[in-house]
């Protein structure tokens, strides 16, 4: 699997992998980078499918999305790291987390979800993209990744709905069956990294409720819920999300 990704920073600081949402690629992080890269060696990456990630055939699995991320830090010899995910990715980052503890430092999981069912809807979603492709997915999905204003201003629009228009239609189905087929919820009770949940209070994709389960499942977490934001909270809030990821990765325990 030939991932595509970005490391910016300094030499021998700390890595933070970034991971995107389904539907958006690397340059979703475009706003922490800076504030992130005087710290740490930010990692960016594109999940299969999306952005210079080529799509395999899916059906995916969250075993293989999170088995890229672990490949890509065997491939430049990072042996640990801390871990940031909107949404696909803070599931990437869960299952990580869950599976391979002794390779993620301190967690931070985005507008995210560790149980997004029913997955007749991921399945159904998967099969309209299969037919008609990512563009169609433009129109509805703006609307549920930013409160209206946002969502209307054209810097936005061609900014994400470019991206997601430009996502390979197998690569976005795939992710689609990997959120559809995930199991996150019986194991969240042992994830051990310091973990930060921050949900969007505007969000209706991955509602704060969904953000309060996980922080009450995974011992120590602290939750943040940010307004106004709706799904990439990260997008719309730059500032807040920097602050808080900074406190997260660099305070002691
Ligand atoms: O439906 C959306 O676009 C929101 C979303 C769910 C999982 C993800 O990564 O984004």
């Amino acid at each position: 699997m030939n991932v595509n990704y970005e490391l910016t920073g300094p030499d021998g600081a700390p890595v933070v992998v970034l991971s995107n949402s389904l539907g958006t690629d690397l340059s979703l992080w475009d706003e922490q980078v800076p504030a992130l890269a005087r710290e740490f060696q930010v990692l960016r990456y594109d999940q299969r499918g999306h952005g210079g990630t080529a799509g395999k055939p899916g059906p995916y699995t969250l075993k293989q999305l999170g088995g890229d991320v672990l490949a890509l830090l065997d491939t430049l010899g990072v042996r640990r790291a801390h871990f940031a995910g909107v949404s696909l990715g803070g599931m990437t980052g869960m299952w990580l987390a869950e599976h391979a503890p002794e390779r993620i430092d301190r967690l931070a999981l985005i507008c995210t979800s560790a149980d997004l069912g029913p997955a007749s809807m991921w399945q159904d979603r998967a099969a309209v993209v299969r037919e008609k492709g990512t563009q169609a997915m433009v129109e509805p999905s703006l609307p549920r990744w930013f409160t209206p204003a946002l969502a209307e201003r054209a810097d936005v629009v061609e900014k994400f709905g470019g991206m997601l228009a430009a996502a390979d239609d197998e690569g976005y189905a795939g992710c689609c069956e990997a959120i559809a087929g995930m199991d996150l919820l019986p194991k969240l009770g042992e994830i051990t990294a310091p973990t930060l949940v921050i949900a969007g209070a505007e969000d209706a994709a991955t509602p704060p409720a969904h953000a309060e389960q996980i922080a009450a499942a995974v011992a120590g977490a602290r939750l943040e819920v940010l307004s106004p934001a709706a799904h990439l909270a990260n997008a719309e809030q730059p500032e807040a999300v920097n602050r808080l990821l900074l406190d997260h990765f660099t305070r002691s325990l």
